[in-house]
Protein backbone atom coordinates (compact mmCIF):
# COMPACT_ATOMS: atom_id res chain seq x y z
CA UNK A 1 0.00 0.00 0.00
CA UNK A 2 1.13 3.21 -0.74
CA UNK A 3 2.48 5.88 2.33
CA UNK A 4 1.52 8.58 0.22
CA UNK A 5 -2.29 9.33 -1.89
CA UNK A 6 -3.70 12.15 -2.47
CA UNK A 7 -6.62 14.04 -0.43
CA UNK A 8 -10.03 13.27 -1.79
CA UNK A 9 -11.53 14.34 1.19
CA UNK A 10 -11.34 17.49 3.14
CA UNK A 11 -8.71 20.09 1.37
CA UNK A 12 -9.93 20.34 -2.62
CA UNK A 13 -7.07 23.24 -3.14
CA UNK A 14 -5.45 23.76 0.63
CA UNK A 15 -2.98 26.58 -0.98
CA UNK A 16 -5.76 28.44 -0.44
CA UNK A 17 -6.14 28.54 2.97
CA UNK A 18 -2.19 29.11 3.12
CA UNK A 19 -0.75 32.67 4.42
CA UNK A 20 0.46 34.17 1.07
CA UNK A 21 -3.11 32.86 -0.76
CA UNK A 22 -3.82 36.20 -2.62
CA UNK A 23 -7.74 35.99 -2.57
CA UNK A 24 -9.23 36.65 -5.82
CA UNK A 25 -12.26 38.77 -4.54
CA UNK A 26 -12.47 41.06 -1.22
CA UNK A 27 -15.47 39.94 0.89
CA UNK A 28 -16.83 42.52 4.06
CA UNK A 29 -14.95 45.53 3.03
CA UNK A 30 -16.91 47.59 1.03
CA UNK A 31 -16.62 50.87 2.56
CA UNK A 32 -13.00 51.25 2.72
CA UNK A 33 -12.28 49.91 -0.59
CA UNK A 34 -14.54 52.40 -1.85
CA UNK A 35 -12.37 55.16 0.00
CA UNK A 36 -9.66 53.57 -1.27
CA UNK A 37 -10.51 53.57 -4.64
CA UNK A 38 -11.20 56.94 -4.29
CA UNK A 39 -7.68 58.12 -2.96
CA UNK A 40 -6.70 55.88 -5.73
CA UNK A 41 -8.62 58.11 -8.45
CA UNK A 42 -6.28 61.47 -9.15
CA UNK A 43 -3.76 58.58 -10.23
CA UNK A 44 -6.01 57.54 -13.45
CA UNK A 45 -6.87 60.87 -14.38
CA UNK A 46 -3.00 60.79 -14.80
CA UNK A 47 -2.60 63.24 -11.85
CA UNK A 48 -0.17 63.20 -8.89
CA UNK A 49 -1.18 60.31 -6.75
CA UNK A 50 -1.95 61.02 -3.45
CA UNK A 51 0.00 59.02 -0.47
CA UNK A 52 -2.07 57.17 1.79
CA UNK A 53 -1.51 55.79 5.40
CA UNK A 54 -3.67 52.45 6.31
CA UNK A 55 -3.60 51.60 9.74
CA UNK A 56 -5.81 48.60 11.71
CA UNK A 57 -5.00 45.57 13.61
CA UNK A 58 -2.72 42.09 12.15
CA UNK A 59 -4.96 40.22 9.75
CA UNK A 60 -8.23 42.58 8.75
CA UNK A 61 -6.96 42.77 5.64
CA UNK A 62 -4.69 45.69 4.97
CA UNK A 63 -2.23 43.87 2.59
CA UNK A 64 -4.98 41.71 1.19
CA UNK A 65 -6.83 44.46 -0.17
CA UNK A 66 -3.91 46.95 -1.21
CA UNK A 67 -2.85 43.80 -3.52
CA UNK A 68 -6.54 43.25 -4.97
CA UNK A 69 -7.22 47.18 -5.70
CA UNK A 70 -3.50 47.50 -6.91
CA UNK A 71 -4.01 45.03 -9.42
CA UNK A 72 -7.06 46.06 -10.62
CA UNK A 73 -5.68 50.02 -10.84
CA UNK A 74 -2.81 48.24 -13.11
CA UNK A 75 -5.18 46.58 -15.32
CA UNK A 76 -7.67 49.81 -15.86
CA UNK A 77 -4.78 51.96 -16.18
CA UNK A 78 -3.91 50.22 -19.31
CA UNK A 79 -6.38 51.35 -21.67
CA UNK A 80 -5.04 55.26 -20.99
CA UNK A 81 -1.76 56.04 -22.94
CA UNK A 82 -0.85 58.96 -20.83
CA UNK A 83 -0.86 56.82 -17.83
CA UNK A 84 1.89 54.66 -17.16
CA UNK A 85 2.14 52.91 -13.64
CA UNK A 86 4.69 50.92 -11.52
CA UNK A 87 4.14 49.62 -8.05
CA UNK A 88 7.17 48.52 -6.15
CA UNK A 89 6.23 46.85 -2.74
CA UNK A 90 8.17 46.73 -0.25
CA UNK A 91 7.98 45.13 3.27
CA UNK A 92 10.06 47.11 5.63
CA UNK A 93 10.14 44.32 8.24
CA UNK A 94 13.65 44.62 9.60
CA UNK A 95 14.06 47.85 8.03
CA UNK A 96 15.14 50.61 10.87
CA UNK A 97 15.67 53.23 9.40
CA UNK A 98 15.04 55.57 6.57
CA UNK A 99 18.68 54.93 4.86
CA UNK A 100 17.82 51.17 5.14
CA UNK A 101 14.41 51.58 3.52
CA UNK A 102 15.79 54.01 0.43
CA UNK A 103 18.07 50.90 -0.09
CA UNK A 104 16.12 48.23 0.01
CA UNK A 105 13.58 50.44 -2.45
CA UNK A 106 16.72 50.98 -5.31
CA UNK A 107 17.30 47.80 -4.92
CA UNK A 108 13.80 46.26 -5.30
CA UNK A 109 14.03 48.89 -8.59
CA UNK A 110 16.90 47.81 -9.85
CA UNK A 111 17.62 44.40 -11.39
CA UNK A 112 19.45 41.38 -9.36
CA UNK A 113 22.56 42.13 -11.25
CA UNK A 114 23.19 45.59 -10.10
CA UNK A 115 22.24 46.02 -6.23
CA UNK A 116 24.09 48.52 -4.59
CA UNK A 117 25.48 48.09 -1.16
CA UNK A 118 23.16 48.05 1.89
CA UNK A 119 26.11 50.08 3.89
CA UNK A 120 28.54 53.21 3.20
CA UNK A 121 26.86 55.75 2.00
CA UNK A 122 25.93 59.08 2.93
CA UNK A 123 21.92 59.10 3.25
CA UNK A 124 21.38 62.00 0.50
CA UNK A 125 23.17 59.64 -1.64
CA UNK A 126 20.93 56.65 -1.34
CA UNK A 127 18.08 58.92 -1.24
CA UNK A 128 19.96 60.97 -5.14
CA UNK A 129 20.17 57.11 -6.10
CA UNK A 130 16.97 56.23 -5.37
CA UNK A 131 15.69 59.74 -7.15
CA UNK A 132 17.33 58.68 -10.65
CA UNK A 133 15.89 55.23 -10.42
CA UNK A 134 12.15 57.01 -10.37
CA UNK A 135 13.04 59.02 -12.91
CA UNK A 136 14.40 56.30 -14.92
CA UNK A 137 10.86 54.40 -14.22
CA UNK A 138 9.15 58.01 -15.44
CA UNK A 139 5.19 57.80 -14.91
CA UNK A 140 3.19 57.31 -11.64
CA UNK A 141 5.51 55.05 -9.07
CA UNK A 142 3.72 53.91 -6.39
CA UNK A 143 5.95 52.49 -3.56
CA UNK A 144 3.85 50.22 -0.85
CA UNK A 145 5.48 50.30 1.87
CA UNK A 146 4.17 47.22 4.70
CA UNK A 147 4.77 47.07 7.55
CA UNK A 148 6.32 50.75 8.07
CA UNK A 149 5.93 51.10 11.77
CA UNK A 150 9.31 49.46 11.96
CA UNK A 151 11.11 52.52 10.54
CA UNK A 152 10.62 53.73 14.01
CA UNK A 153 11.30 57.69 14.42
CA UNK A 154 13.76 57.34 11.64
CA UNK A 155 10.71 58.30 9.25
CA UNK A 156 12.44 61.14 6.63
CA UNK A 157 12.05 59.01 3.85
CA UNK A 158 7.77 59.43 4.60
CA UNK A 159 8.46 62.91 3.75
CA UNK A 160 11.22 63.12 1.35
CA UNK A 161 9.68 60.90 -1.58
CA UNK A 162 6.36 62.80 -1.94
CA UNK A 163 7.98 66.30 -1.70
CA UNK A 164 10.25 65.38 -4.07
CA UNK A 165 9.02 65.84 -6.89
CA UNK A 166 7.73 69.67 -5.60
CA UNK A 167 11.65 70.26 -4.55
CA UNK A 168 12.94 69.64 -7.92
CA UNK A 169 14.60 66.04 -7.79
CA UNK A 170 12.55 64.51 -10.15
CA UNK A 171 11.03 65.87 -13.52
CA UNK A 172 9.79 62.41 -14.69
CA UNK A 173 8.31 60.12 -11.93
CA UNK A 174 5.87 61.51 -9.92
CA UNK A 175 5.54 58.95 -7.13
CA UNK A 176 2.98 58.26 -4.35
CA UNK A 177 3.64 56.50 -1.00
CA UNK A 178 1.30 53.74 0.63
CA UNK A 179 1.91 53.06 4.07
CA UNK A 180 0.48 49.90 6.09
CA UNK A 181 1.11 49.20 9.79
CA UNK A 182 -0.36 47.35 12.38
CA UNK A 183 0.88 49.35 15.12
CA UNK A 184 -1.46 52.15 16.40
CA UNK A 185 1.27 53.92 18.14
CA UNK A 186 3.29 54.79 14.96
CA UNK A 187 0.83 57.07 13.26
CA UNK A 188 0.05 58.51 16.87
CA UNK A 189 4.04 59.30 17.13
CA UNK A 190 4.47 60.77 13.56
CA UNK A 191 5.99 64.07 13.50
CA UNK A 192 3.56 66.58 12.24
CA UNK A 193 5.08 67.41 8.87
CA UNK A 194 5.27 63.44 8.23
CA UNK A 195 1.63 62.75 9.19
CA UNK A 196 0.66 65.71 7.04
CA UNK A 197 2.35 64.44 3.92
CA UNK A 198 2.05 60.76 4.36
CA UNK A 199 -1.48 60.24 5.96
CA UNK A 200 -2.85 62.59 3.38
CA UNK A 201 -6.05 60.00 2.97
CA UNK A 202 -5.50 57.67 6.06
CA UNK A 203 -8.11 54.58 5.81
CA UNK A 204 -8.47 52.59 9.01
CA UNK A 205 -9.58 48.67 8.92
CA UNK A 206 -11.40 47.52 12.19
CA UNK A 207 -11.49 43.91 13.22
CA UNK A 208 -13.87 41.99 11.93
CA UNK A 209 -16.73 40.87 13.27
CA UNK A 210 -18.35 37.22 13.27
CA UNK A 211 -20.77 37.14 10.37
CA UNK A 212 -17.68 38.92 8.66
CA UNK A 213 -15.34 36.42 8.80
CA UNK A 214 -18.37 33.64 8.37
CA UNK A 215 -18.51 35.36 5.23
CA UNK A 216 -15.02 35.31 4.24
CA UNK A 217 -14.30 31.89 5.88
CA UNK A 218 -17.47 30.77 3.35
CA UNK A 219 -15.96 32.49 0.23
CA UNK A 220 -12.54 30.74 0.90
CA UNK A 221 -13.85 27.39 1.79
CA UNK A 222 -15.74 27.05 -1.79
CA UNK A 223 -12.79 26.44 -3.20
CA UNK A 224 -10.15 24.89 -0.81
CA UNK A 225 -12.25 22.49 0.90
CA UNK A 226 -14.37 19.21 -0.26
CA UNK A 227 -18.02 20.11 -0.05
CA UNK A 228 -19.01 17.65 2.56
CA UNK A 229 -16.06 18.28 4.99
CA UNK A 230 -17.23 21.55 6.50
CA UNK A 231 -20.82 22.33 7.71
CA UNK A 232 -21.86 25.88 9.14
CA UNK A 233 -21.37 25.59 12.38
CA UNK A 234 -17.69 24.79 12.21
CA UNK A 235 -17.48 27.85 9.55
CA UNK A 236 -19.28 29.71 12.60
CA UNK A 237 -17.41 28.48 15.39
CA UNK A 238 -14.03 29.40 13.64
CA UNK A 239 -15.64 32.66 13.06
CA UNK A 240 -17.15 33.30 16.49
CA UNK A 241 -13.32 32.08 18.29
CA UNK A 242 -11.70 34.44 15.98
CA UNK A 243 -13.96 37.71 16.41
CA UNK A 244 -14.19 37.15 19.97
CA UNK A 245 -10.26 37.16 20.53
CA UNK A 246 -8.64 39.46 17.68
CA UNK A 247 -11.14 40.36 14.51
CA UNK A 248 -8.65 38.73 12.47
CA UNK A 249 -9.33 37.08 9.07
CA UNK A 250 -6.02 35.65 9.57
CA UNK A 251 -6.55 33.77 12.53
CA UNK A 252 -10.03 32.64 11.48
CA UNK A 253 -8.38 30.92 8.73
CA UNK A 254 -5.84 29.53 10.37
CA UNK A 255 -7.84 27.59 13.13
CA UNK A 256 -9.94 26.35 9.72
CA UNK A 257 -7.09 24.96 8.61
CA UNK A 258 -5.63 23.43 11.17
CA UNK A 259 -9.08 21.78 11.97
CA UNK A 260 -8.64 20.55 8.88
CA UNK A 261 -5.40 19.04 9.47
CA UNK A 262 -6.77 17.35 12.33
CA UNK A 263 -9.54 15.64 10.79
CA UNK A 264 -7.15 14.70 8.19
CA UNK A 265 -4.45 13.31 10.20
CA UNK A 266 -7.25 11.39 12.43
CA UNK A 267 -8.36 9.76 8.65
CA UNK A 268 -11.89 11.46 9.13
CA UNK A 269 -14.11 12.68 6.10
CA UNK A 270 -15.69 16.17 8.15
CA UNK A 271 -14.80 18.77 10.43
CA UNK A 272 -16.38 18.77 13.55
CA UNK A 273 -16.55 21.37 16.43
CA UNK A 274 -14.03 19.19 18.32
CA UNK A 275 -11.42 19.75 15.81
CA UNK A 276 -12.12 23.33 15.88
CA UNK A 277 -11.42 23.31 19.80
CA UNK A 278 -8.40 21.13 19.15
CA UNK A 279 -7.16 23.63 16.52
CA UNK A 280 -7.58 26.73 18.45
CA UNK A 281 -5.69 25.63 21.24
CA UNK A 282 -2.60 24.26 19.54
CA UNK A 283 -2.06 27.54 17.29
CA UNK A 284 -2.28 29.00 20.81
CA UNK A 285 0.17 26.98 22.07
CA UNK A 286 2.58 27.49 19.24
CA UNK A 287 1.94 30.79 19.57
CA UNK A 288 3.49 31.16 22.62
CA UNK A 289 6.20 28.62 21.94
CA UNK A 290 7.04 31.08 19.38
CA UNK A 291 6.63 34.02 21.57
CA UNK A 292 8.92 32.23 24.40
CA UNK A 293 11.90 31.55 22.19
CA UNK A 294 12.02 34.88 20.62
CA UNK A 295 12.50 36.25 23.69
CA UNK A 296 16.24 38.00 24.90
CA UNK A 297 18.71 36.38 26.43
CA UNK A 298 17.40 37.72 30.09
CA UNK A 299 14.10 36.81 29.26
CA UNK A 300 15.17 33.42 28.78
CA UNK A 301 17.02 33.45 32.51
CA UNK A 302 13.99 35.24 33.73
CA UNK A 303 11.82 32.51 32.38
CA UNK A 304 14.31 29.73 33.62
CA UNK A 305 14.50 30.76 37.24
CA UNK A 306 10.72 30.70 37.10
CA UNK A 307 10.27 27.63 35.89
CA UNK A 308 12.76 26.63 39.08
CA UNK A 309 10.67 28.03 41.96
CA UNK A 310 7.59 26.38 39.75
CA UNK A 311 9.11 22.87 40.08
CA UNK A 312 9.47 23.80 43.52
CA UNK A 313 6.37 24.65 44.51
CA UNK A 314 6.96 28.48 44.91
CA UNK A 315 4.87 30.57 42.83
CA UNK A 316 3.45 32.92 42.65
CA UNK A 317 6.24 34.50 43.45
CA UNK A 318 7.65 38.08 43.93
CA UNK A 319 10.48 39.77 42.63
CA UNK A 320 12.32 39.58 45.67
CA UNK A 321 12.43 35.38 45.53
CA UNK A 322 13.18 35.63 41.37
CA UNK A 323 15.59 37.92 41.47
CA UNK A 324 18.24 35.86 43.69
CA UNK A 325 17.96 32.54 41.37
CA UNK A 326 17.98 35.04 38.09
CA UNK A 327 21.33 36.48 39.42
CA UNK A 328 22.67 32.60 40.11
CA UNK A 329 21.35 31.02 37.00
CA UNK A 330 22.86 34.39 34.70
CA UNK A 331 26.25 33.96 36.49
CA UNK A 332 26.46 30.06 35.90
CA UNK A 333 26.16 30.98 32.47
CA UNK A 334 28.59 33.69 32.48
CA UNK A 335 26.08 36.49 31.51
CA UNK A 336 26.43 39.63 33.62
CA UNK A 337 22.62 39.79 35.36
CA UNK A 338 20.79 42.57 35.17
CA UNK A 339 19.61 44.76 38.69
CA UNK A 340 16.59 44.41 39.66
CA UNK A 341 14.25 46.93 38.39
CA UNK A 342 15.52 45.79 34.76
CA UNK A 343 14.58 42.49 35.79
CA UNK A 344 11.14 42.74 36.59
CA UNK A 345 10.89 44.33 33.46
CA UNK A 346 11.24 41.14 31.63
CA UNK A 347 8.75 38.91 34.25
CA UNK A 348 6.21 42.42 32.81
CA UNK A 349 7.25 41.36 29.69
CA UNK A 350 6.45 37.25 30.34
CA UNK A 351 3.09 38.83 31.63
CA UNK A 352 2.45 40.73 28.75
CA UNK A 353 3.04 37.71 26.62
CA UNK A 354 0.57 35.26 28.31
CA UNK A 355 3.00 33.52 29.37
CA UNK A 356 2.72 34.32 33.37
CA UNK A 357 -0.05 35.66 35.39
CA UNK A 358 0.73 38.71 37.06
CA UNK A 359 -1.81 39.52 40.14
CA UNK A 360 -0.97 42.66 42.21
CA UNK A 361 -0.71 42.35 46.30
CA UNK A 362 -1.08 45.27 49.03
CA UNK A 363 0.33 44.25 52.37
CA UNK A 364 -1.68 45.02 54.60
CA UNK A 365 -2.21 48.51 56.16
CA UNK A 366 1.52 49.53 56.16
CA UNK A 367 0.68 50.26 52.22
CA UNK A 368 2.63 49.34 49.77
CA UNK A 369 2.40 47.22 46.92
CA UNK A 370 3.91 43.94 44.79
CA UNK A 371 3.42 42.06 42.13
CA UNK A 372 3.32 37.40 42.56
CA UNK A 373 3.52 36.06 38.97
CA UNK A 374 2.97 32.80 38.24
CA UNK A 375 2.97 30.41 34.81
CA UNK A 376 -0.24 31.14 33.09
CA UNK A 377 1.21 28.09 30.34
CA UNK A 378 1.29 24.17 30.95
CA UNK A 379 4.75 23.91 32.26
CA UNK A 380 5.36 21.04 29.98
CA UNK A 381 5.49 23.63 27.14
CA UNK A 382 7.66 26.16 28.83
CA UNK A 383 9.87 22.85 29.57
CA UNK A 384 10.40 21.78 25.67
CA UNK A 385 11.65 25.44 25.08
CA UNK A 386 14.10 25.75 27.84
CA UNK A 387 15.53 22.56 26.72
CA UNK A 388 16.66 24.08 23.59
CA UNK A 389 18.73 26.67 25.84
CA UNK A 390 22.20 25.79 24.95
CA UNK A 391 24.14 28.70 26.22
CA UNK A 392 22.30 28.93 29.63
CA UNK A 393 23.70 26.54 32.34
CA UNK A 394 20.16 25.07 33.56
CA UNK A 395 19.88 24.74 37.04
CA UNK A 396 19.44 20.69 38.54
CA UNK A 397 16.04 21.52 39.56
CA UNK A 398 14.88 21.94 36.21
CA UNK A 399 17.03 19.63 34.46
CA UNK A 400 15.66 16.79 36.04
CA UNK A 401 12.23 17.71 35.54
CA UNK A 402 12.52 18.41 31.76
CA UNK A 403 14.77 15.22 30.67
N1 LIG B 1 -11.90 40.91 3.37
C1 LIG B 1 -11.22 39.81 3.09
N2 LIG B 1 -11.65 38.96 2.14
C2 LIG B 1 -10.93 37.84 1.88
N3 LIG B 1 -9.81 37.47 2.50
C3 LIG B 1 -9.35 38.29 3.47
C4 LIG B 1 -10.02 39.50 3.80
N4 LIG B 1 -9.34 40.12 4.79
C5 LIG B 1 -8.29 39.35 5.07
N5 LIG B 1 -8.28 38.25 4.29
C6 LIG B 1 -7.28 37.18 4.34
O1 LIG B 1 -6.81 37.11 5.68
C7 LIG B 1 -5.39 36.99 5.74
C8 LIG B 1 -4.77 38.16 6.45
O2 LIG B 1 -5.05 39.36 5.75
P1 LIG B 1 -3.96 40.50 5.43
O3 LIG B 1 -2.62 39.89 5.26
O4 LIG B 1 -4.48 41.34 4.34
O5 LIG B 1 -4.01 41.28 6.82
P2 LIG B 1 -3.22 42.59 7.24
O6 LIG B 1 -4.26 43.52 7.80
O7 LIG B 1 -2.39 43.09 6.12
O8 LIG B 1 -2.34 42.03 8.43
P3 LIG B 1 -0.84 42.41 8.91
O9 LIG B 1 -0.95 43.76 9.55
O10 LIG B 1 -0.53 41.35 9.90
O11 LIG B 1 0.04 42.37 7.70
C9 LIG B 1 -4.93 36.86 4.30
O12 LIG B 1 -4.82 35.49 4.00
C10 LIG B 1 -6.06 37.47 3.48
O13 LIG B 1 -6.15 36.87 2.23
Amino acid sequence: MATFTRDTEIFRNEDMLREDYQPDSITAREDEISTYTAALQPIVNGAQPRNIFLYGKTGVGKTAVSRYLLKQLQRDTEQYDDVELSVCWLNCTNLSSSYQVAVNLVNQLRPADDQISTTGYPQQRVFDILYEELDQIGGTVLLVLDEIDHIGSDDEILYEIPRARSNGYLSKAKPGVIGISNDFGFRDDLSPKVKDTLCEEEIHFSPYNAPELRAILEERVAGAMYDDAVDDAVIALCAAIAAQDTGSARQALDILYKSGEIARTNSEKRLTEEHVHQAREKLEQSQVEHGMRELTKHGHLALVAMLQLAFEQETPARIRDVYPLYRRIAEGSNVDPLVRRRMHDHLADLAMLGILDRQMKNEGRAGGHYYQYEFDVDLDIVGDVVRDFDSIALPKGVTARIE
